[in-house]
């Protein structure tokens, strides 16, 4: 387990005095003595101290216990020197400038915002020379002046090492007024290249203020170029975990009036001014976030969506501790819970205020001790999680068994599930029970790789008291090898091989059982069904497949760690970009980062995780040739129209996939999020992202479509996925709609779903068509997210594709009239992805 890294906060009052840095003035805030000046240092920049700077010295000793010989006393009784080491602190964050350089700033530049205009006219008229001489001054500073030394708390990279630095926060880059905004934007790129010319990696930013939100695209612009105006230096923003009223706080978080007040209320601002910042700042990868939890933590259900952000940093005031029994400071429980899913993402945390004494017991470094504990306990990883540390959110290509021949790590990747053999060798050892006592059946494991499934089926027949015949047949030539090899040493006689492609191999005896496992983590996407359906002739008329089926499950997520992987190109330089994984393809991955954002039931009582659709096998009605073999692959072709209950304002990256299988009677293999076992390793999650984020208004509702795609002559099968996201509202007075028929409500901008594949195989929870109301917003009576509060418009043009205007927006709306009265009015859609299966597809 690594070690959680763990920042102290000293405000300004306990740094060492600026300019104090080598030249030997001034005293720290903590009484140190400026050191003798020695040498030169190195031969370049100004001379260091031997001993260090003033800052330097209060890092260190923030950070390690110096060694100490024992006192005579202490000696006396045998005591042996302490060699020292490191505190619970790994790092110490301080601002990087200091008061000094908000008096000139603000002497500078709001004199010339503030100023009336008989001021400004005063000044102009070049009637006082004081004036005159703070608009040079400013210009001056405008035309690229930098910091005194007296500004800044670090005037040395050496010094920087260990620091994380925090921007000025008095920057007002959404001031109404504009020249504030525009001087504060060109403070901050001054603070970003100094931060940079000493070689610190992050520095903190001030938030966006609620109270400003008609700004906050003042904000975000000036936050993109800062970005831009450094290629390494990444940008945390500190940003409240929720906002309070004056009334709301006056209550007293902890009690029950505060819960009362607050109450279940979904505290999304805060969270809303980020997704638009990001989107604005086109989800930078340098762009990350400082959760500050000073304020109380909101209801436990608007807390979800802060693990699909980029959360680097943690703000944690001892003001937010509580005391326990022994007047030990701990954190309550709802904090604690919320930290432990934060802590997989292994943020800094950054403590404050350790010094001021609030709790009676355990000293300032109780508050370090106390976090790294429950960074601990947070770490007790089931097996899967344990397997799956080097791989979360790393996103993969999904693995084409039929096309490509696995690598022997791949095979023994598969071979460490301790649920999915287990689970096979139980099916076959049920069918083979639900058989007659004497018969001997034929089985045949077909895609046997390196034989686990062909020594599950001995298994099973010895527990089951049956005879076999047992054949495994293999197309990939080096697994064939191990399989010899398991031959000679192992099985001997009771397994034939045969090194064939499963759809020419041709026995004389047909099976009564096929065994296989060429599922994909979306189920089909490796090919199981058109594989089973070449090999099938070989299966008797009553003969059983295991897996007798599997079911594809999707839901919307939001991500953004993988958004920004898929569509930023990784910087490697100033000059060099590394390609861009593009966003129109499947991906395997085991995902960490991420929030779901669909909720079970909603207007029309849907599935949290909807079903897509089912792959039977065996399969009487397939038209097959002479041979056996299917004519064309249409009919494995398949289309899903799904609608998701979206209760909470997000953002959505795209959807999360996985399956079910049905082996043999009750015997499944799940990775179902609801329903999966929890230890099997063989499958993660696919994940099918969106190029375009998608803003998911609160109580709104999204629908998805995906298909799977086939086409003979090219002999590939890839998919094809779409979404549009509706507002729900009461229907308008007109009256008169029919009665709502959820599957009867149109799917604006898509042909019907039923034209697509036969209904039987498809699974559509909005067709056919339906008229269409007038593209009014009139009938639309709440506002869906807190956010919507500053203007509707707005807020539906972040991050998805709604228009700026809210009268005049061009909306599709649907009609409902029963009991669950509604229009639909449609906001948003994304592009088709992949069409024609141009950029990602599977072969057969
Ligand atoms: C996912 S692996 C499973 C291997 C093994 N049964 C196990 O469970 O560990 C699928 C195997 O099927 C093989 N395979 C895929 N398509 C095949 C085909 N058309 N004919 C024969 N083998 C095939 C692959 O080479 C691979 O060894």
């Amino acid at each position: 387990m690594d070690r959680l890294p763990i920042a102290l906060h000293l405000s300004q009052d306990l740094l060492p005095l600026s300019g104090a840095g080598a030249s030997g003035q001034g005293t720290s805030a903590r009484g140190q003595q400026p050191s003798k000046v020695v040498g030169t240092g190195a031969g370049y920049g100004p001379p260091l101290p031997a001993d260090g700077t003033p800052l330097s010295r209060l890092v260190s000793s923030v950070l390690y216990i110096p060694p100490r010989e024992p006192t005579p006393a202490e000696a006396a009784q045998g005591w042996q020197p302490s060699r020292g080491g490191k505190t619970e602190y790994d790092l110490v964050a301080i601002p990087l400038a200091n008061g000094n350089w908000q008096e000139r700033w603000e002497r500078m530049c709001t004199i010339t915002a503030s100023a009336t205009e008989a001021d400004l006219g005063a000044v102009a008229a070049g009637l006082t020379q004081q004036g005159e001489d703070q608009r040079i001054e400013s210009e001056d500073w405008r035309a690229g002046g930098g910091f005194l030394r007296t500004e800044v708390n670090i005037t040395r990279s050496e010094e920087s090492g260990n620091l994380i630095t925090f921007a000025s926060d008095w920057l007002e880059l959404d001031s109404p007024v504009e020249g504030i905004r525009f001087d504060a934007e060109l403070a901050l790129r001054q603070e970003i290249a100094y931060a940079s010319y000493l070689s610190i990696t992050t520095i903190i930013i001030p938030p966006p203020k609620l109270e400003n939100r008609d700004f906050l695209a003042d904000y975000a612009r000036a936050i993109n170029g800062a970005l831009a105006s450094s290629w390494h230096i990444n940008i945390s923003i500190r940003l409240p975990i929720a906002e309070y009223t004056a009334g709301e706080l006056a209550a007293r978080p902890g009690t029950p009036a505060f819960a009362a007040l607050t109450g279940d209320s979904d505290r999304c601002e805060t969270w809303e001014m980020w997704n638009t910042l990001r989107g604005l700042c086109g989800y930078s990868p340098r762009l990350t976030l400082m959760l500050d939890l000073s304020n109380p933590l909101p209801s436990q259900r608007s807390l979800g969506r802060w693990h699909a952000e980029p959360v680097r940093h943690i703000f944690l005031p001892c003001s937010s501790f509580i005391p326990n029994a022994k007047a030990y400071p701990v954190l309550s429980k709802s904090m604690q819970a919320f930290l432990k899913g934060i802590f997989r993402f292994r943020p800094t945390v950054v403590l404050s205020g350790t010094h001021r004494g609030l709790h009676g017991a355990g000293g300032h470094l109780a508050y370090a001790q106390y976090v790294r504990f429950l960074y601990r306990k947070s770490h007790e990883l089931v097996p899967v999680e344990e397997y799956a540390q080097g791989y979360m959110d790393h996103l993969q290509q999904p693995l084409q068994p039929l096309m490509d021949n696995l690598e022997g790590e791949t095979y023994e990747g598969f071979e460490k599930d301790p649920i999915k053999y287990r689970q096979y060798e139980e099916a076959v050892y049920r069918a083979l029970m639900d058989r007659k006592q004497d018969s001997v059946t034929t089985i045949y494991v077909v895609g046997a790789g390196r034989g686990p499934l062909v020594a599950g089926c001995l298994r099973a027949a010895e527990r089951a008291q049956r005879r076999i015949s047992l054949t495994a047949v293999e197309k990939n030539p080096s697994a064939f090898v191990i399989l010899q090899e398991r031959s000679a040493l192992e099985w001997g006689s009771q397994v034939k091989l045969v090194y064939s492609d499963m759809r020419s191999f041709n026995p004389r005896e047909k099976a009564d059982i096929i065994v296989s496992e060429l599922l994909g983590s979306f189920g089909d996407n490796e090919l199981s069904p058109e594989c089973l359906d070449g090999v099938m002739r070989t299966l008797k008329p009553d003969g059983i497949s295991i897996p007798a089926s599997y079911t594809s499950y999707l839901a919307p997520i939001s991500t953004s760690r993988l958004h920004s992987e898929v569509t930023n190109p990784a910087v490697a330089s100033a000059s060099t970009v590394v390609d861009a994984k593009p966003a129109e393809q499947p991906y395997v991955v085991m995902f960490s980062q991420f929030h779901m954002l669909s909720e079970a039931g909603g207007r029309i009582g849907v599935d949290k995780v909807q079903e897509c659709w089912t792959f039977d096998h065996p399969r009487p009605d397939v038209v097959v040739d002479g041979q056996g073999l299917p004519f064309t692959n249409h009919h494995n072709a398949r289309s899903a129209h799904l609608s998701f209950h979206i209760p909470r304002a997000g953002v959505c990256h795209g959807f999360a996939g996985y399956f079910e299988a049905v082996l043999y009677a009750d015997v499944m293999l799940s990775i179902h999020p609801e329903r999966a076992a929890g230890d099997m390793l063989s499958w993660f999650p696919i994940f099918f992202p969106l190029a375009e984020p998608v803003y998911l208004p609160a109580n709104s509702e999204f629908d998805v479509q995906i298909w799977r795609l086939t086409d003979n002559t090219k002999r590939r099968v890839w998919f094809e996925w779409a979404a549009q996201t509706y507002l729900v509202a009461a229907p308008p007075s007109i009256g008169g709609a029919g009665a709502f028929d959820p599957r009867r409500a149109s799917i604006a901008g898509t042909s019907p779903p039923g034209s697509v594949t036969s209904g039987t195989f498809s699974n559509h929870r909005f067709s056919g068509g339906s008229s269409a109301l007038s593209p009014s917003l009139d009938a639309f009576q709440s506002a869906p997210s807190p956010h919507l509060g500053a203007s509707v418009s707005a807020a539906m043009g972040v991050g998805g594709s709604g228009s700026g205007e809210h009268a005049r927006m061009s909306a599709i709306v649907e009609e409902g009239a029963d009991e669950r009265d509604a229009v639909r009015i449609k906001v948003s859609q994304t592009r088709l992805h992949n069409p024609g299966g141009k950029t990602s597809w599977i072969g057969l």
